[in-house]
């Protein structure tokens, strides 16, 4: 049997980074064996995420299928949904549309300033059963955690915040100043997150501003998430750390996050990128660059 070669999109959202596929007319299901291959930075094309835009069965714009790097299938990716939208609003001719994901519709519109979109990423969860922990916290705001081989009391009393998908943060006075690749491993897969977490740490540094550092579940440290972002801005919020109103920055830029008053939703904003076309062999997974992306358009600056 001839080996299938299929077209992929490399984008990314503040650092974060994904493969996209378009499986809207030809249907594509990788074993998540082969999706931690290709996800490998060493010997892989490497990415973060790994996208595949579906046929919406609801008729909206399209579904977006989302995989952690390490092959594990997940309902909710902040800057994916905003690079999808982009690709979307770009094909369709519209500045807005809707995606079908695990966690529910998100609408995505074009914001002010190349390559800008926000995403209404809806309302936040934070009842302890809908996050979900394993044991009852009236007040997820700080939830009490026993974790042996850390002895900081900082790192026992994170909040906890679901956005289509599990966070807990932990609110510090210098994100540099923890090995979150030490015990991000360890929080992600405790016992008190039955889906497991992406981990959190977070400062105040400025009135509105807060400076954010992850460990992705399923991933590792990543230069950008959308949804830890969008949950810190909830978390702070909520303890009156900063108004509902922030700037939110990561490693890889600034996101801009509003905890909307009138439908409790929170909205995203931030820069999208298309890095490069390429395409792999499913059989051997070699793959290769086919075309340029964003950097090399006309009026980019490099
Ligand atoms: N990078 C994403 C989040 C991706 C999923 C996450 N690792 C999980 O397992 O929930 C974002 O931008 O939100």
């Amino acid at each position: 049997m001839a080996s299938e070669t299929r077209p992929f999109l490399k984008m990314n959202g503040l650092g974060n980074d994904f493969v996209v596929w378009d499986a809207r007319e030809q249907p594509l299901r990788l074993s998540s064996d082969v999706i931690a291959r290709l996800g490998d930075r060493e010997s892989g094309i490497g990415f973060d995420q790994m996208i595949t835009v579906e046929r919406s069965s609801l008729g909206v714009d399209a579904f977006m299928r989302i995989h952690n790097q390490n092959g594990g299938e997940v309902s909710a990716c902040g800057n994916a949904t905003r690079c999808i939208g982009r690709l979307l609003m770009e094909e369709i001719g519209k500045d807005l549309v809707t995606i079908e994901t695990g966690a529910g519709l998100l609408h995505a519109f074009d914001s002010p300033g190349p390559r800008n979109v926000t995403v209404d990423m809806g309302p936040p969860r934070i009842r302890w059963d809908e996050i979900p922990l394993a044991e009852e916290f009236a007040d997820t705001r700080a939830i009490e955690l026993q974790i042996g081989p850390i002895d900081d009391p900082v790192l026992h009393t994170p909040a906890a915040v679901n956005m289509g998908n599990p966070h807990a943060i932990f609110w510090v006075d210098d994100v540099e100043g923890y090995e979150l690749e030490r015990f991000g491993p360890l929080l992600e897969l405790h016992p008190i997150f039955p889906e497991g977490a992406n981990i959190s740490l977070a400062h105040v540094f400025e009135e509105d501003q807060i400076r954010l550092k992850v460990w992705e579940r399923g991933v590792g440290l990543t230069l950008a998430c959308g949804t830890a972002a969008c949950a810190v801005g909830v978390a702070a919020a909520r303890d009156t750390k900063t108004s509902r109103r922030t700037t939110v920055h990561l490693p890889g830029g600034p996101i801009g996050i509003e905890w909307r008053e009138s439908d409790d939703h929170v909205l995203m904003t931030g820069l999208t990128e298309i890095e490069f076309e390429g395409e792999v062999d499913l059989e051997s997974l070699e793959w290769r660059k086919t075309g340029s992306g964003d950097a090399s358009a006309a009026g980019a600056v490099s």
